[in-house]
């Protein structure tokens, strides 16, 4: 059943993420072209509280899909999390008379808006964008793709010194308890080991591998950072069993999260920006849009807290490459 949907509340949530610009400008275009106006609030919840609401133009977010980053700024809101932050956040949906929700972000985000939907019956869409792809309901999110090949590109700078020097470097990538940036990083870089949060045993294979090894070659070891073992737990132990090993360790951090957009991430917002805009108009209310098998696809908020895991088949390849 479709629905009259006349003004779009447009925000950006959690850890900013390349793409999100794609997918504001995208949300802004769909809605224009259906006749609905579009107000950005800024910082995510915190500006829903604060009644920060901005007008958004077209021609002005046209110039911003190169950029990583959200133009609306975003934030985490302890505030949101509370019943009166909550309540203060709908009067304000209220008073400016905003009659459909597009929220960008991680699953963080989506369980924060499905909260609203408890106290009122505002529709809410929304659009995957962590780089740590740790989102059910999308193959990918945003900024994800964007990440990866910053990583990349910095583990293959590292790797210069380490084949000139034959060094071990242990290269801690982000993905909070998601080890998707680890693997796919790893794999393009050809990394001889990948610790990540769903493969605990695969510290013992590293260990095993470098027991009596000489130092006679490069030696890459990317570490996701949600592994139960930190960077420096890592490094020790690898010292314990070789302490003949010259060892460098380096956390690549929120390097990885900025720059600009691939190509992929800004499609994957295009893509996103529009499906969302016609799930409101399609009277969709609660669910996530994703692309799954290369197809717009709705996910219901109540299914994205699960965990996005590797799958068999990506631990397979980690197996094949890194043990
Ligand atoms: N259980 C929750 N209840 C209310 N708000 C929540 C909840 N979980 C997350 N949020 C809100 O969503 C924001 C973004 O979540 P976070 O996990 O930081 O990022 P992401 O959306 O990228 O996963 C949080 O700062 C908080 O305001
Ligand atoms: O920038 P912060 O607040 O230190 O957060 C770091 C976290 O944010 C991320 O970069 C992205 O996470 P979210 O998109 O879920 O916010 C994680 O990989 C990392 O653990």
């Amino acid at each position: 059943m479709t629905k009259n949907i006349k003004h779009i509340g447009l925000f950006t949530s959690g850890g900013d993420a390349p793409g999100m610009n794609a997918a504001l400008y995208a949300v802004v275009k769909a809605a224009s072209a259906k006749g609905i106006k579009v107000s950005g609030i800024r910082k995510g919840f915190e500006g829903l509280i604060d009644n920060d609401f901005v007008e958004l133009k077209t021609k002005q977010l046209q110039k911003t899909m190169h950029l990583g980053g959200t133009v609306l700024k975003t934030a985490r809101s302890e505030r949101f999390r509370t019943v009166e932050g909550r309540e203060v956040a709908l009067q304000n949906i209220h008073d400016n008379h905003i009659d459909g929700l597009i929220a960008i972000g991680g699953d963080g985000t989506f369980r924060g808006i499905s909260l609203l939907s408890e106290i009122s019956d505002i529709p809410c869409i929304g659009i995957p964008g962590t780089i740590d792809n740790d989102t059910v309901g999308t193959d990918f999110t945003l900024g994800f793709d964007s990440a990866v090949n910053t990583a990349m590109n910095c583990i293959d700078n590292i790797r210069d010194t380490a084949e000139s020097h034959n060094r071990m470097f242990v290269i801690e990538v982000m993905g909070r308890d998601s080890g998707y940036i680890g693997v796919y990083s790893g794999l393009t870089s050809g990394a001889d080991s990948i610790l990540i949060p769903e493969s605990p045993q695969d510290m013992t294979y590293l260990l095993d591998k470098i027991h009596g090894y000489e130092s006679e070659d490069a030696f890459i070891v990317v570490l996701s950072e949600g592994n139960e073992l930190s960077i420096d737990r890592v490094s020790q132990q690898i010292r314990q069993v070789n302490d003949a090993i010259d060892l460098r360790v380096c956390k690549l951090g929120h390097i990885q999260r900025g720059g600009n957009p691939t190509a992929a991430d800004r499609i994957l917002g295009i893509r996103l920006g529009v499906a969302a805009v016609n799930a409101l108009i399609q009277g969709e209310s609660n669910k996530m849009a994703g692309i799954c098998n290369n197809q717009p696809v709705l996910t219901p908020f109540s299914e994205i807290a699960k965990q996005h895991a590797i799958d068999a088949e990506q631990q397979s390849l980690v197996d094949l490459f890194c043990r």
